[in-house]
């Protein structure tokens, strides 16, 4: 049998009072597509970062090609074949595609001489070779998010990477780009690559992976060939009990207009038009999906509608009453509840511990006398929002900087639903979550649309929209571009709206433009 190109051995890395990774065994082939899978916190990201050198192991061996390596830092890391892509991608967005895969070369790295054509030369060359169509000169900002994928992969073939490591790369494609993205991950693996990918998607997995390895608790569970396993077997292994994905929903009792947003329009960052005059109207007891590729309007929107950020023109009306420059506190107050996507930077703040993030925004309902804050009241509430949402690990104490991705977006979660809203927006509210806590985060939304909530549900993923919408509105450069009711709407349709080359017409034709 060929040896591993990669083999971890007993790799131990412990954070205090964390055993993150567990003696852990990992092999990955030439030529192998292999996914790495685990509950949220299980130790997958840091065993990632251990493998890229962006952290030191405690114990352990590294071997590539048989070799041991030490692996450092990332330089070692793409010195010894080893690259990695990360979710948020690193490319600097005015830099041309060739600026950006030879940025931080140096001319030994070319030879002796770095010049911009001979770079592009060869990009052209590698991306023909692998089928990933880019044009070097193209400026990164002016690129969608698939394409921008394909530079940090040629960025690393053009360092010679044998082995990729993806960190959730289907997360912010449509459907058609995963269709081609997955394509160009069977080349990778056909021309001799190892490429791993750490994912939560089982039905991906089962797609594309040739082996997965699961972890739990900072352990492997077991590493099985894809052929010979199924879904619901991964995911027993994973969670350790049987999961049910499947949607089990009360029949729907619409309700009157809760959430009344009229022709709004706002501003981005930049001052470029993100929302064209907008409008939706939401009831009492729907969840109306907003799908949408990530970067259309829709964190404007979401922004606009708490008065985040400043509405240019147009209307928000929550139960009659017009909320549009209200302050975010009133906002709150009026019970309108909204979990922003980018848990890390906007929804929490790192350096506070759970349980002040758990209250965040919330905190004068929790002083007490003398107007001091009641710790005890807060530390209590914060248990049992942990319990309920099976935050790990189980301490309110934990900074909130150190809980992995998906604990972090349970304790958001907790905090929008303990509020008792009477609408909810709810911005990408799985993005990175194992099946685990999705099937919790699902039953939390679909309890909130049967008490009688309103729930904008925003996101990326469009099973999750046709799973738990009622009605589904597409968002394509700010405009809603068609509103569908959910037993009307096929996966391939909304995925061609989002991409803008679909368009329902005034009389309800649809046709398709090239
Ligand atoms: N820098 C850190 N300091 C302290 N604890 C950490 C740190 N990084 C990770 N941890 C802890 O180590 C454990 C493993 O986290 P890790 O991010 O590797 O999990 P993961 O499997 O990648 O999870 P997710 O699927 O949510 O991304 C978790 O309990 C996490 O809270």
């Amino acid at each position: 049998m060929m040896d591993p190109f990669l083999s971890a051995r007993k790799i131990v890395k412990q954070f205090p009072g964390v055993m993150a990774n567990d003696h852990v065994d990992f092999d990955v082939e030439r030529g192998e597509i292999h996914a790495l899978l685990g509950e949220n916190g299980a130790g997958k990201s840091t065993l990632m970062q251990i493998l890229y050198g962006l952290y030191s192991r405690d114990s352990g061996e590294i071997l590539v090609d048989g070799s041991p390596v030490e692996l450092a830092t990332p330089a070692e890391s793409i010195q010894a074949g080893i690259g990695m892509i990360h979710q948020e991608f690193m490319l600097v967005r005015k830099f041309s595609v060739t600026e950006n895969i030879i940025l931080g070369l140096k001319d030994d790295d070319h030879g002796g001489h770095l010049d911009l054509a001979t770079a592009s030369a060869r990009i052209s060359k590698l991306s023909a070779s692998y089928g990933l169509q880019v044009d070097p000169n193209e400026i990164i900002e002016h690129l969608p998010v698939g394409v921008q994928q394909r530079v940090e992969i040629l960025k690393l073939l053009y360092r010679k990477a044998t082995m990729l490591i993806l960190d959730e790369p289907t997360a912010v494609l449509t459907p058609q780009e995963t269709k081609a993205f997955f394509k160009v991950l069977r080349k990778l693996a056909a021309q001799g690559h190892a490429v791993v990918i750490v994912t939560h998607k089982l039905h991906e997995i089962m797609e594309i992976s040739d082996q997965v390895t699961i972890m739990r608790d900072g352990q492997v569970v077991t590493s099985v060939a894809t052929r010979d396993s199924s879904e619901a077997e991964l995911a027993r292994l994973m969670v350790g009990r049987d999961v049910e994905l499947g949607t089990d929903r009360a029949t729907q009792v619409l309700g009157a207009p809760v959430l009344d947003i009229a022709n709004l329009t706002v501003k981005d960052e930049r001052g470029y038009t993100a929302v064209h005059d907008l409008s939706l109207v939401l009831h009492a007891g729907e969840i109306v999906g907003l799908a949408g590729v990530d970067g259309n309007g829709q964190s404007e929107l979401a922004q606009a509608l708490m008065n985040l950020r400043p509405v240019q023109s147009g209307q928000v009306t929550l139960l009659g009453r017009d909320i549009t420059h209200a302050s975010p506190a009133a906002h709150i107050a009026a019970r309108l509840a909204y979990v922003p996507a980018d848990r890390r930077h906007v929804g929490t703040v790192a350096e506070l511990p759970i349980t002040m993030n758990a209250v965040l925004g919330d905190q004068g309902s929790y002083t007490g006398r003398l107007g001091l804050l009641d710790f005890d009241r807060i530390r209590d509430f914060t248990k049992t929002l942990m319990k309920r949402f099976d935050v790990r690990p189980d301490n309110p104490d934990y900074s909130a900087g150190k809980l992995s991705g998906g604990n972090l977006q349970k304790v958001q979660m907790g905090r929008a639903i303990s509020a008792d809203p009477v609408a909810m927006i709810v911005e990408q509210p799985t993005r990175g979550l194992d099946v685990g806590a999705i099937e919790a985060v699902w039953g939390e939304i679909l309890a909130q649309r049967d008490a009688g909530k309103a729930v904008l549900l925003i996101s990326a993923e469009l099973q999750e929209i046709l799973n738990l919408a009622d009605r589904i509105a597409v968002i394509y450069e700010g405009r809603i571009v068609g509103i569908l009711s959910a037993d009307q709407a096929e996966i391939s349709q909304i995925g061609l709206m989002m991409t803008g080359s679909y368009h329902t017409t005034e009389n309800g034709a649809h046709h398709v433009t090239a």
